[in-house]
This record gives structure tokens, C-alpha cells and sequence, in this order.
């Protein structure tokens, strides 16, 4: 079977400046594929390359098996993205907005009401079809806007950092959305700078640094690869360092053998952020 997102060498340089390099990348249908970096590592232009938005420097990118550069038109039809701004128009309500996408995509009117209607529920909007965008919530326009990708039935969703700026009960219903698209068949393909996000979704994850992919895979083979048992100690001057270890055992040894110098040690299961830490030497957020 053709993977869903296939990226050859994928590269972006803006004014001489390398801001995504030599990416390859392969998502099969189904996934539910997070692409995890911290602001500026190249997410946006990665995702902007794999759905025509960005002409790549150099690098290939096949979606559904169908070369972007060449086929970019048809290729757009297959796939639904929400991106990271507010790209809704704030002059018409809800159903609006779906109503001249869904006309933008030649969907016939009786058809267009069903679909409507029926995505409305799927994003519990129904209540809030009549209102002018400005008067929702952020949560509700992300939801409105998650409605107006899948308008056209893709099997294909990009979402840009689909949850930035929300609170932790919104971000949750926006997760069991993702989740809900992904159960009902489609391949979901998300960036995302909240290791907890990229954690509680996704089955196999990417994480870029400096447009460098600089690891791939199940989060629970990063993490073991990295050491299953992070010891995070934090010295009475107030740094902390954090080391790795296969297994509880050996990191309680290492424990014993220190000095006195550690004001808190936590011992615990090491987790994506350890991955990024160990890799970069920096924290994915502030670092
Ligand atoms: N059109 C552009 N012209 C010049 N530089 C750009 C352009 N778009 C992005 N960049 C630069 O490329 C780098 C990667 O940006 P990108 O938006 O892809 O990162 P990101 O990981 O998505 O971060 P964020 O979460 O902040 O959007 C940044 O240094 C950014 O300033």
C-alpha cells in the first residue's frame, strides 16, 4: 500500500538560511503521526511543504503516492488542513463559513445541508451554528475550523499545532476530536510543541530541532532508547541535570552513590521530553 505522506530529502532554505534539511519522513494510512519540535524548528514549513503551500528547495513529496510538484491540484482535494492562524472569516457565522467551503468545493446544496449538519454535530457546534465567528470561544473556532477541513470527506488531515493557546479542558475535547477523526479512518497528521500532546496522541512521533529531524519512531521505543529511568537531580545551587538508565535498579544504585550535593532527586519514568533533552541538551518549551 502507498503511504499516506511519503517526504524524499525534504529541504527549505529562506535567504540562504537552512530552515528545514534533508527530511525524509514516511506516514501510512491510519496513522495518527505527531510532529513534535519547538517554536522555530521548522514544523510549520514542513507541514506547509508536504500540502503545496511551500515550494521546496530541493527534496520530493508524494502524498497518497502522487508527486506534490507535479500533481499538486488534484493532490489538494485529498486532504484537509487546519492551519495555525484564525483562517475563518469573522463576518459570518459558524454555518457560513462551512456553507462557502463547502460551495468552494462544488458540493451540491442538498448534500451541502446534510454535511453541514451532520459536522456540526461531529464537533458539538450545532447549538452554536448562528453565531458570528467573533462571539465563540478559541476552542470553538479551532472546532469550527477542524469541521471546515473535513468538509470534503479527506482521508487526510494536517493539523498545525491544532491546540496552541488553549486551556487544558478545551485542549482535551480538541484531543478526543483528533482521536474520534483518526478511529473513523482518517490519517492525521499533527505538529505540535506540547510534549504532553504529541504523548497522549500519537503512536509514532517525529522530532525536529533546527529542521533536523533528530529522531523517529513509538514514543515508547524513543524513550527506551534514551533509558527507560530518568533521574532528574536538581543541585543545591539550583541546577538540574538529568541522566538515563534501562531500569529502576540501576538508577537507585546511582542514587546511593551520590554525594550530598543534590538538594532533590525524583526518580521516574523517562518520558518524550527526556528524549528531546538527551538529543539537544535543551527542554522542548523555554529551552
Ligand atoms: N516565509 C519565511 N521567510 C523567512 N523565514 C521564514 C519564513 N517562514 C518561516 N521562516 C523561518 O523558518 C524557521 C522555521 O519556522 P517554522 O514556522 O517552520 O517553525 P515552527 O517549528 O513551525 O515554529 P512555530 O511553532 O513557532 O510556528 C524560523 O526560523 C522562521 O523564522
Amino acid at each position: 500500500m502507498r503511504p499516506a505522506i511519503l517526504a524524499d530529502k525534504l529541504t527549505k532554505d529562506y535567504a540562504g538560511r537552512r530552515v528545514v534539511s534533508r527530511l525524509d519522513l514516511r506516514v501510512e494510512k491510519g496513522e495518527l503521526f505527531g510532529f513534535l519540535g519547538p517554536n522555530g524548528a521548522g514544523k510549520t514549513t514542513t507541514m506547509r511543504m508536504l500540502t503545496t503551500l511551500t515550494k521546496p528547495t530541493s527534496g520530493k513529496v508524494e502524498i497518497n503516492g502522487f508527486d506534490v510538484a507535479a500533481d499538486g491540484r488534484n493532490i489538494k482535494a485529498s486532504f484537509g488542513i487546519v492551519q495555525q492562524h484564525l483562517s475563518l472569516n469573522r463576518e459570518l457565522t459558524v454555518r457560513e463559513n462551512l456553507e462557502l467551503h463547502a460551495r468552494l468545493h462544488h458540493i451540491g446544496r442538498r448534500e451541502r445541508k446534510e454535511r453541514i449538519d451532520e459536522l456540526l454535530d461531529y464537533v458539538e457546534m450545532t447549538e452554536k451554528q448562528d453565531q458570528l465567528i467573533d462571539r465563540i470561544s478559541e476552542g470553538m473556532k479551532r472546532r469550527t475550523m477542524i469541521a471546515r477541513a473535513l468538509i470534503h470527506r479527506p482521508k487526510l488531515i494536517f493539523l498545525d499545532e491544532p491546540t496552541v493557546g488553549l486551556d487544558a479542558q478545551t485542549r482535551r475535547r480538541v484531543w478526543d476530536l483528533i482521536r474520534a477523526m483518526n478511529s473513523d479512518g482518517a490519517t492525521v497528521f499533527l505538529t505540535t510543541h506540547y510534549i504532553e500532546e504529541a504523548e497522549a496522541l500519537c503512536k509514532r512521533v517525529g522530532i525536529i530541532h533546527q529542521g533536523n529531524m533528530i529522531a523517529l519512531g513509538r514514543p515508547e521505543d524513543l524513550c527506551r532508547d534514551v533509558g527507560s529511568i530518568a533521574v532528574e537531580a536538581r543541585r543545591k545551587g539550583g541546577e538540574t541535570s538529568y541522566l538515563y538508565f534501562p531500569d529502576r535498579p540501576s538508577a537507585a544504585e546511582y542514587v546511593q552513590t551520590q554525594s550530598q550535593d543534590f538538594g532533590n532527586i525524583v526518580i521516574r519514568e523517562s518520558n518524550l521530553e527526556d528524549v528531546f533533552i538527551e538529543l539537544t541538551g535543551r527542554k522542548v518549551v523555554g529551552g
